[in-house]
């Protein structure tokens, strides 16, 4: 059975995150996640989250579903890339999203969540769409959505079609070719640890010359920008008037009114390009005229991130096949 579903900014105002509501336990309870293609758990505000670290998001009461399994004795806790994080305990319950249902899926209810999942109240959780390798849960790791729905789909695939602030979708199952013009190039991934890895095989700064290179990083949709090598971001934001790597700001920011080239990545032969516009990210605060960019340092990540201002300038397919594969479009 395939599936479709939104991926809706969380912010009308810049792309930090999209969601996407989903069904857990009998009767259905909604909430709206956070799908990541950068970590492996699911896990949801929950009945078992503290009052005072709730704050407007929808909960999961598995107490209320009488399909709903603790998985006894197993809990979670996850760290991510921005400092924030989480943990707690296990159940299974019936999952859907898109009309594709997982009938016992690992639904890992948080018993504390840090400061910046409270004061972010859209986001009532996420959806790793990692490799299960990554999962966090002990002393048995759980799949993760994606691969217990792969059997029941036409195809072991789910497509990212992220927009720039509108809605966009995931599909899971098969490749709407409606979503993307010209081929997909498809690139092996390195699976270990567990990110969707592939190399670009170099960038270019507005329409200058293409700079072949190897740039091995994760395709992430739960990271807001894109962070790649130092000298590729020193190259695009020193053809940028009055660009600076602020240490104050934590990245480069950019007087609001100046002219911002695109980023071209490629992708095998082929190419994709974030238009200037997506790297014009954000005012530092409303109205200011310093502005922050969507392309940023990863130098001191230690990855490179390919995050939603690339993402979201592609149809990217994610192929769960054996072995798995990304593919690329532009749309
Ligand atoms: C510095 C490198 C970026 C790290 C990246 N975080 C981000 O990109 C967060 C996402 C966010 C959205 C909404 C509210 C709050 C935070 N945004 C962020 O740091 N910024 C700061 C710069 O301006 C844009 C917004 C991250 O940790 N991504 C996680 C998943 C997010 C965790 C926080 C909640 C939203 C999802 C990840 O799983 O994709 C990961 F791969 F990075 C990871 O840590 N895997 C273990």
């Amino acid at each position: 059975e395939n599936g479709s579903a939104a991926a809706i900014p969380i912010d009308p105002r810049f792309d930090i995150a999209y969601v996407t509501p989903v069904t857990i336990g009998t009767p259905p309870q909604t909430l709206y996640l956070d799908f990541d293609t950068g970590s492996s758990d699911l896990w949801v505000f929950s009945s078992h989250t503290p009052e005072s670290q709730v704050r407007g998001q929808r909960i999961y009461s598995p107490e209320k579903s009488s399909t709903a399994k603790l998985l006894a004795g197993h809990t979670w806790s996850i760290l991510y890339g921005d400092g924030s994080g989480s943990l707690g305990n296990v159940y299974t319950d019936n999952f859907t999203v898109g009309g594709v249902t997982v009938t016992s899926q690992a639904v890992q209810t948080a018993q504390q969540v840090s400061y910046s999942f409270t004061s972010q109240s859209e986001i009532h959780g996420l959806v790793g769409l990692g490799f299960s390798t990554l999962n966090t849960v002990f002393p048995n790791g759980q799949l993760t959505f994606f691969d217990n729905a792969k059997s029941t789909l036409d195809s072991p695939v789910f497509t990212a079609d992220l927009k720039w602030k509108k809605e966009g979708t995931y599909d899971f199952g098969f490749i709407d070719e409606t979503k993307y013009t010209g081929e997909i190039t498809y690139l092996p991934v390195q699976t270990d640890p567990g990110y969707w890895t592939f190399t670009s095989s170099g960038y270019a700064v507005g329409d200058g010359a293409f700079h072949p290179a190897s740039i091995v990083g994760i395709a992430d949709t739960g990271t807001s920008l894109t962070y790649l090598p130092a000298e590729v971001v020193t190259s695009y934001w020193g053809q940028v008037d009055g660009a600076v790597d602020s240490d104050y700001y934590g990245g480069y920011v950019f007087p609001c009114s100046s002219k911002l080239p695109s980023f071209t990545f490629g992708v095998g032969p082929a190419n994709i390009t974030i238009p200037a516009s997506y790297i014009n990210y954000a005012q530092i605060t409303e109205g200011s005229p310093v502005c922050f960019g969507g392309l940023q340092s990863s130098s001191w990540l230690g990855v490179n991130i390919w995050g939603d201002v690339a993402l979201k300038a592609a149809f990217v397919v994610f192929n769960g096949a054996n072995p798995p594969t990304i593919g690329w479009a532009k749309k």
